[in-house]
């Protein structure tokens, strides 16, 4: 007798990057019978179909959700809200929904804003995965091998929903954490969104320079490693810079005031503590590779 799957109707909502990336792996790994797409442009669903990344797809969140096992949103933060509201009266009544945002104190809000009662169902959750690169047609399979997924369950969440979801990710090779959504906010606006400020925010301030053109003639590997998330979707982090705006202000600043310091340093020509600085800092990056590679 064959192995039932892990998921028998899985249901992606936003077949981008990450919802394009989980279902392909899910595929990959045998744990889903069937995959339905949802999103709001026909031809990149008509894409994702083309590919094999969905068996079907729909416009319709209500239609989508139906008799779907795992609800798996990974729209936008902005879009959040609304697509919780058209599902709301729609999903099957053992159903998880998970999602894929980046900041994780909006999210519970839009759901509570939307579903009024929280369905024991719903398991928020984040991989901490990613590229510059946005939609089905960026999607692969192993995006998710050897990462970190967090899930910030609230007190609704069932155990066999926040189960079920930390399986869902294992099976596609990753490693999952809980934690509560404030301290996953905090976290990732240190580590993941207060880089993707100050990238995008140092490619505007040099194309404002005098004799930009010049500038950018002359960039090359430092300039391009630095910058590459600078090359990633701007609605999407408008949208996570606004959810998360508290921690990321709090981060900025920190920042800020850091870089002042490193200012005065270099005005007054103090290259000791210039030094000491750059050797902390090229030490726990070094420590922090070791950890990556460690994961792969
Ligand atoms: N890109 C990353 O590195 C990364 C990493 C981890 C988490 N995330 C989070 O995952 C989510 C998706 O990001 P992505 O990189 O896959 O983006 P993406 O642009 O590749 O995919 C988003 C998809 O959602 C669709 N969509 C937009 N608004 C919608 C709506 N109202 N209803 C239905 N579909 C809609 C888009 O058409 C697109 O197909 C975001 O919440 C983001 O914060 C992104
Ligand atoms: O590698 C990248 O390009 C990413 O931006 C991935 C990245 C990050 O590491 O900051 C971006 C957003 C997330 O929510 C999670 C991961």
């Amino acid at each position: 007798m064959s192995k039932r799957p892990l998921i028998h109707r899985l249901c992606i909502i936003g077949v981008g990057l990450i919802g394009g990336s989980l279902a392909r792996a899910l595929r990959q790994a045998g744990a889903v019978d069937q995959v339905i797409g949802c999103g709001r442009s026909v031809d990149s669903l008509q894409r994702a179909e083309e590919l094999g990344v969905v068996d079907h797809y729909t416009t319709d969140p209500a239609r989508a959700v139906a008799a779907a096992d795992m609800v798996v949103v990974c729209v936008p933060l902005g879009a959040m809200r609304g697509v919780f509201e058209q599902i709301r009266d729609h999903l099957a009544p053992e159903a998880v929904v998970t999602d894929g945002g980046s900041a994780k104190g909006s999210v519970i809000e839009d759901a509570r804003a939307a579903f009024g009662e929280l369905p024991a169902g719903f398991v928020p959750g984040h991989p901490i995965a990613g590229t510059e690169k946005s939609g089905v047609e960026a999607s692969f399979a192993r995006l998710y091998n050897q990462r970190r997924v967090i899930l910030t369950p609230v007190p609704e969440s069932a155990d066999w929903a926040v189960a079920r979801t930390r399986r869902m990710w294992e099976a596609v090779g990753a490693r999952v954490t809980c934690m509560s959504a404030a301290h996953h906010d905090d976290v990732l606006a240190a580590t993941s969104h207060l880089p993707h400020a100050l990238a995008f925010g140092l490619v505007d301030t040099l194309s404002r320079w005098e004799g930009e053109h010049e500038i950018f003639e002359y960039a090359a590997g430092g300039f391009r490693d630095f910058t590459r998330i600078a090359s990633s979707d701007p609605v999407m982090w408008r949208d996570i810079c606004l959810a998360n705006r508290e921690a990321l202000a709090r981060a900025l600043r920190y920042y800020t005031a850091d870089l002042a310091h490193l200012t005065a340093l270099v005005e007054q020509g103090d290259g000791a503590a210039l030094e000491a600085i750059f050797r902390h800092a090229k030490e726990r990056r070094e420590q922090f590779l070791a950890l990556l590679e460690d994961k792969h």
